[in-house]
């Protein structure tokens, strides 16, 4: 069905401006189309805002924020930010054992969605434990002042994990593969749907893009890597590393993961509803099955 009212100008895409996300943006070029584009860079919580709200048409957002939106958005295919096991980058830091918070205060970092809803299914599932939740600025020591814990995702855990401050650092990849058997996907690509359904073509177009630009960074990392160490810090050694560890791809193996993520965070009340994913798929939309 194609509505002649939802063709847009311009199309704004949703770009995550932490270094997980490059390797799917760092070759993406706008000007191998010939639609207008504007790119908006944020964090995770910015984007999912814009992704519900319909002012971003496309681009990447939380796992967690596609499941709370899936009746207005379809995946782009085969893109995802994912791992299999330990991520590095998605840290719970505490001053004792995990255990030992559980039940007490715990900050969250304002700028994840699939990341906190994770350490909720963690803590209640895992450990059974009922703390109290803060929502704050990513700043480890002032997370730590006035709580017993802290969760950093992105390039704010990287750095600081870099530090040796004497915390425990559980990561929560790892966490979620050792009790799951599982991978998780934390980052998706999607489109709004209306968008999608008026704009077949163009969204092809930028879905094609951006697996170019995944091809371009895997096939060869140096450029990424050199960005990171002059951007973020650290050496080349820390960063290969990095990116090798993630998974970029959105294949069956992914999708078991996040759909058992899915189901927990909708038996948690989490999503209020179940989550039937939906995949772009040389323009035609299929549905993810278990
Ligand atoms: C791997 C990461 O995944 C990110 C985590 C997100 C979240 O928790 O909502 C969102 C997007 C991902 O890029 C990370 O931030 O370290």
């Amino acid at each position: 069905m194609r509505s002649e009212a939802n063709k847009i100008n311009e199309v704004t895409i949703g770009k995550i401006n932490y270094t997980n996300a490059w390797p799917v943006f760092y070759h993406f070029n706008p000007n191998m189309i010939d639609t207008k584009i504007r790119i908006v860079t944020e964090v995770p919580a910015i984007l999912n805002r814009g992704m519900l709200d319909g002012s971003i048409q496309i681009g990447a957002l939380s796992s967690f924020a596609y499941g709370a939106g899936s009746d207005r958005l379809i995946l782009l295919p085969n893109l995802s930010v994912s791992s299999d096991g330990e991520v590095k980058s998605i840290l719970l830091f505490s001053k004792k054992p995990i255990e030992s918070a559980v039940n007490g205060v715990i900050s969250l970092t304002n700028t994840s969605a699939t990341s906190v809803n994770l350490l909720k299914i963690i803590i209640e599932k895992i450990y059974g434990g009922h703390p109290t939740y803060h929502v704050s600025e990513p700043h480890l020591e002032s997370m730590l002042a006035n709580s017993d814990a802290a969760l950093l995702i992105g390039d704010n855990a990287i750095r600081a994990s870099w530090e040796d401050k004497g915390y425990v650092v559980t990561d929560l990849g790892e966490v979620w593969k050792k009790w799951t058997g599982l991978g998780m996907t934390f980052a998706v690509w999607a489109v709004n749907k209306q968008f999608a359904l008026a704009n077949p073509e163009v969204v092809g177009a930028i879905a094609k893009l951006f697996e170019l630009s995944k091809k371009q960074s895997l096939d060869n990392l140096e450029p990424i890597v050199e960005q990171a160490c002059r951007e973020i810090g650290g050496d080349s050694t820390y960063w290969r590393q990095y990116f090798n560890n993630l998974c970029y791809d959105f294949s069956s193996k992914q999708q078991k993961g996040l759909a058992l993520y899915y189901r927990y965070a909708f038996e948690l009340g989490l999503l209020p509803h179940k989550v039937t994913m939906e995949l772009w798929n040389d323009n035609m939309v299929t549905q993810v099955t278990e």
